[in-house]
């Protein structure tokens, strides 16, 4: 039997106040897959992602169809889509540090969604607690330190060890190295890249940067104007760009990205 991919996206269309914002989108991730997605500002990635992780933003709709592990996103109810993230779907986002909460210990944060979505009791959840850090590399005495005792770094590990603590079919990252310094950003992507071999985590992630997306990704759609304009495996998309968008985003790479040159 063919499983079930980690997600598969038809015909999505999302739209705000009569404004179509993305159409037409069409994808499927197979189990242990990695897509990014890039396109130009305003192309629409950042909605396409929230489409696929069930969040989209307060006036947004979608219509189409996600499925993620064999359940339909669109027009799920809140509590079809709760039970669907951490062990179906997780998001990590460029700002996923600043939504930890600061008063709350980063153990208390990441032990919610374990006792939530695992039943885990209080004990399992925090000897849990103490692998996932450990699996992000930070020290598992971190769990009692509060957010702003942490770098952006640190914090953006514990986001995206609690995006990973379910194990997800698919996490949707959007942009998570964004808000990094190149050292610290590539320091995450390779901790990212060892979890998902790990989980067998498949990864749909938006980046601006080509070099993310050919270190990271096996698979690439290229947005424009909130269609997908051109999509394949990152090498022969970035080795020979079909469409004038993509030709624009791997020209100016050329530019600035030295592991992308030709
Ligand atoms: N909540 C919203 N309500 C209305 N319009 C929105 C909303 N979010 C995004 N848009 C619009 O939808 C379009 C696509 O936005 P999106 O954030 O997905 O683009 P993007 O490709 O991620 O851009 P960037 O690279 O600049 O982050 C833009 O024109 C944006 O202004």
């Amino acid at each position: 039997m063919i499983p079930e991919p980690a997600a598969d996206v038809r015909d999505v269309r999302v739209a705000a106040a009569g404004t179509t914002l993305v159409d037409g989108l069409t994808l499927t991730v197979g189990v242990g897959e990695r897509w990014g997605v890039v396109g130009p500002s305003g192309a629409g990635k950042s909605l396409t992602a929230a489409a696929v992780a069930g969040l989209l933003p307060p006036g947004t709709a979608a219509t189409g169809s996600v499925r993620v592990g064999g359940t339909e996103l669109v027009g799920a109810s809140e509590s079809a889509l709760a039970s669907v993230r951490g062990r179906g779907v997780a998001l990590v986002a460029q700002d996923s540090a600043v939504a930890l909460h600061p008063l709350l210990t980063i153990g208390r944060q990441l032990a919610g969604p374990l006792r939530r979505h695992q039943g885990l009791d209080r004990a399992a959840a925090r000897a849990r607690v103490a692998e996932l850090l450990t699996e992000v590399d930070l020290p598992p005495e971190l769990a009692r330190a509060r957010p702003a005792q942490l770098s952006g770094g640190q914090r953006q590990r514990v986001a995206l060890a609690g995006a990973l603590a379910c194990r997800p079919r698919l996490l949707v990252a959007d942009e998570p190295t964004a808000a990094l310094d190149p050292p610290v950003a590539r320091a995450l992507l390779d901790r990212l890249d060892r979890s998902l071999t790990a989980t067998g985590t498949a990864l749909l992630m938006v980046t601006h940067d080509l070099g993310v997306l050919a270190a990271v990704c096996e698979h690439v759609v290229v947005l424009a104007g909130g269609r997908v304009v051109e999509s394949g495996p990152v090498p022969e998309v970035l080795a020979a760009p079909e469409h004038e968008v993509t030709r624009a985003l791997v020209d100016a790479a050329r530019l600035s990205v030295p592991e992308v040159r030709a």
